[in-house]
């Protein structure tokens, strides 16, 4: 199977600050306050075409970060995604913009999409059906429920029919109707071979969608591989997680963020 999508020593930093004090000072004086933070750290593996990724780990391990990377919305601090194809991101809010009315955002992302007028003439009204969002698709997005944001821009986005999709959580928002018809045009999708990249906390609905799973911890990669195998590792990860005290996750929460703001090196095992 050829590659689809190669996820090269991916970083991403972000400069976190304790105080606005610190915030404004490190702009008067570049890299003397605050301090780096790796949200991803050196993310390497490759998946290959028709693959259907799983992307699990804690809250906070980086999911999303990783994801937006791979679909080009927010660039990595260094490391590079070499993608073969289009890639489509179907997230919540995904790209959507708060202040124009549903039936504007669907113009103003075909336009970005490269659709011509006819084009976007005959999509609107599939749109629309597909939001199930009846006259508020008239309303500013800013009047939508979260529910309903994921409703329109999942519309949206599969209306394109792009090689390599991302999909952030999108199929845990909205009601079991919307959920149920969201996810059987993902397994249409599937089934036609594209690439799909899946953030999900739903663990069931990783097992039963995914054949690979990539286990992200505290902004790295601890392991890749097989469904059945990773979910085994990950599912006996929770188990013991799950296990601890409150005070033991908590320590174990800080060593996991000594690691990104100080490197592996400088923290003990
Ligand atoms: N724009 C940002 N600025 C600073 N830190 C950020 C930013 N975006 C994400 N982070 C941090 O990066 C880390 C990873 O966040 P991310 O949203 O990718 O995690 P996640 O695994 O998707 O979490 P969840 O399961 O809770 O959705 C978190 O510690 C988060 O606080």
């Amino acid at each position: 199977m050829a590659e689809s999508v190669i996820i090269k020593n991916v970083t991403k930093k972000y400069r976190m600050y304790k105080s606005k004090k610190e915030q404004i000072g490190d702009l008067l004086f570049p890299g003397k306050m605050g301090s780096d933070f790796n949200a991803i750290d050196g993310i390497s593996f490759a998946v290959e075409a028709g693959d259907v990724v799983g992307l699990v780990g804690i809250n906070g391990s980086g999911k999303s970060t990783l994801s937006n990377i791979i679909g080009g919305i927010v660039p990595p601090s260094s490391g590079e995604i070499i993608a073969k194809g289009e890639v489509n991101v179907i997230a919540i809010n995904a790209g959507l913009n708060n202040q124009l009315t549903g039936i504007e955002n669907i113009e103003f992302k075909c336009l970005l999409m490269g659709y011509s007028k006819e084009k976007i003439a005959e999509v609107t009204p599939q749109i629309v059906e597909f939001s199930e969002l009846g006259d508020f698709i008239y309303q500013p997005v800013k009047k939508y429920s979260s529910g309903m944001k994921s409703k329109l821009g999942f519309a949206i986005s599969v209306t394109a029919d792009p090689d390599i999709i991302i999909i952030d959580e999108a199929l845990s928002v909205g009601d079991q109707t919307f959920a149920d018809k969201s996810l059987a045009k993902m397994n249409e999708y599937k089934n036609r071979g594209k690439t799909i990249f899946f953030v999900s906390h739903n663990l069931s609905q990783v097992r039963n969608f995914c054949n690979k799973i990539a286990w992200i911890e505290g902004g790295q990669l601890r392991e890749y591989g097989p469904t059945n195998i990773v979910m085994k590792n990950y599912n006996n990860f929770i188990k013991q997680y799950h296990k601890l005290s409150y005070e033991e996750q908590k320590a174990f929460q800080k060593k996991l963020a000594d690691r990104r703001k100080y490197g592996k090196a400088k923290v003990k095992k």
